[in-house]
């Protein structure tokens, strides 16, 4: 299997700094695991990070960018590749994820691997590939070259994001049709039906969901993506944003530093980067369910359980972000709880 990189070290998972943690945790002034899948995630990143005083205080959210071809088939909510205004929009930090990012003491980057048109904006980072995928119904999305490249410019980003200190990375996306390239995507890789994966991305009509639908089909039926190659699977059915995702993923988890995952354009790039590197999933927190249908069948796959249920569907690295709240919350427990030793208690069993 061709992957993108030959020579890959993941960081390895403590299983002692994870013990460490679900010790420290037991002996806080509380029931014993009373503070459920928040101590899951304790543990988690203590094991990512090797350490039990997790480090969370800084974190960027990268927001990759990129238009589709795809859209010229109606699939979305306009059939214009136009995703700068609202990449425009996050760039200059006006968008959902910066209102939410304000709040959650999170910098937001954005970062153009392929979008259609130009923008007047300085505030985001140019990394245009090509200047959007082709239509998938009729060609590939792109070749395996620039499938690499799209790999390649997401590491390096994440790499940058490491070395500036950053101590959790999560994951964002603006791409008007990357519903329709995800869901084909999962389908592939997960072996389901396009029922079973595709919704309704950023919200579009009953009658138009019936089309987007059969366009996934056609799309399938004339790319024949094979599973067993997911970098194949990438350039005929996938997106630029989410080959950058791909390759911030394998930065993160070469690093042991934590990576956020948003929605279901999270879920397809974790699809891919699991098949390329088995078992980086380790490295990776599911932030939040995404409204999407396909949603819940990668995480069920991945075996990963998603912090919260809001059937959020905004995309941008929201939900990544909402999530810092609950990594905040541990971390104000881990370090401004007293013990059951300070309290004088004992369990009798
Ligand atoms: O993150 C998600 O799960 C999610 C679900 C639905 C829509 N989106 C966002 O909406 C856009 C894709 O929707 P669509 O209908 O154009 O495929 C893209 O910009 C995503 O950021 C994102
Ligand atoms: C308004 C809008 C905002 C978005 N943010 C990410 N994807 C989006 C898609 C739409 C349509």
């Amino acid at each position: 299997m061709q992957k993108p990189f030959d020579q890959l070290t993941l960081h390895s998972i403590s299983q002692t700094a994870q013990e460490q943690m679900q010790a420290k945790l037991d002996n806080l002034s509380k029931p014993i695991k009373g503070l459920g899948q928040l101590e899951r995630l304790a543990d988690k990143l203590a094991g990512i990070q090797g350490t039990t005083d997790l480090k969370t205080t800084k974190r960027t959210c990268l927001v990759y960018v990129a238009d589709h071809g795809i859209v010229t088939e109606a699939v979305s909510a306009t059939s214009e590749p136009i995703s700068n205004v609202l990449s425009e929009n996050v760039a200059e930090g006006h968008a959902c994820v910066n209102a939410l990012a304000m709040r959650n003491n999170c910098s937001v980057k954005v970062i153009d691997v392929g979008l259609a048109g130009d923008y007047q904006t300085t505030k985001m980072v140019n990394r245009k590939i090509q200047r959007g995928t082709h239509n998938m119904l009729t060609e590939d999305a792109m070749s395996r070259e620039d499938a690499l490249k799209a790999i390649q410019i997401g590491y390096e980003t994440g790499q940058q994001a490491i070395k500036a200190g950053n101590d959790l990375i999560l994951l964002g996306e603006v791409g008007l049709g990357n519903t329709t390239a995800c869901s084909a995507i999962v389908a592939t890789m997960l072996s389901l039906s396009v029922d079973e994966v595709a919704d309704k991305g950023s919200d579009i009509s009953t009658k138009q969901f019936e089309h987007k639908k059969q366009v996934i089909k056609d799309i399938l039926a004339a790319r024949q993506p094979d599973k067993t190659d997911p970098l194949g699977v990438l350039s005929q059915v996938g997106g630029f944003e989410i080959g950058a995702t791909v390759g911030t993923i394998i930065a993160g988890a070469e690093a042991g530093v934590p990576v956020i995952m948003d929605g279901f354009i999270s879920d397809a790039a974790a699809v891919l980067v699991e098949a390329f590197y088995p078992g980086i999933t380790a490295h990776l927190i599911a932030s939040h369910l995404s409204g999407e249908k396909g949603a819940q069948q990668v995480l069920n796959y991945l075996g990963l359980r998603p912090l919260l249920q809001l059937g959020m569907a905004v995309g941008e690295g929201s939900g990544a972000v909402v999530a810092l709240a609950l990594i905040d919350d541990i971390q104000s427990v881990l370090i401004n709880m007293n013990t059951l030793q300070d309290l004088n208690f004992e369990y009798e069993n």
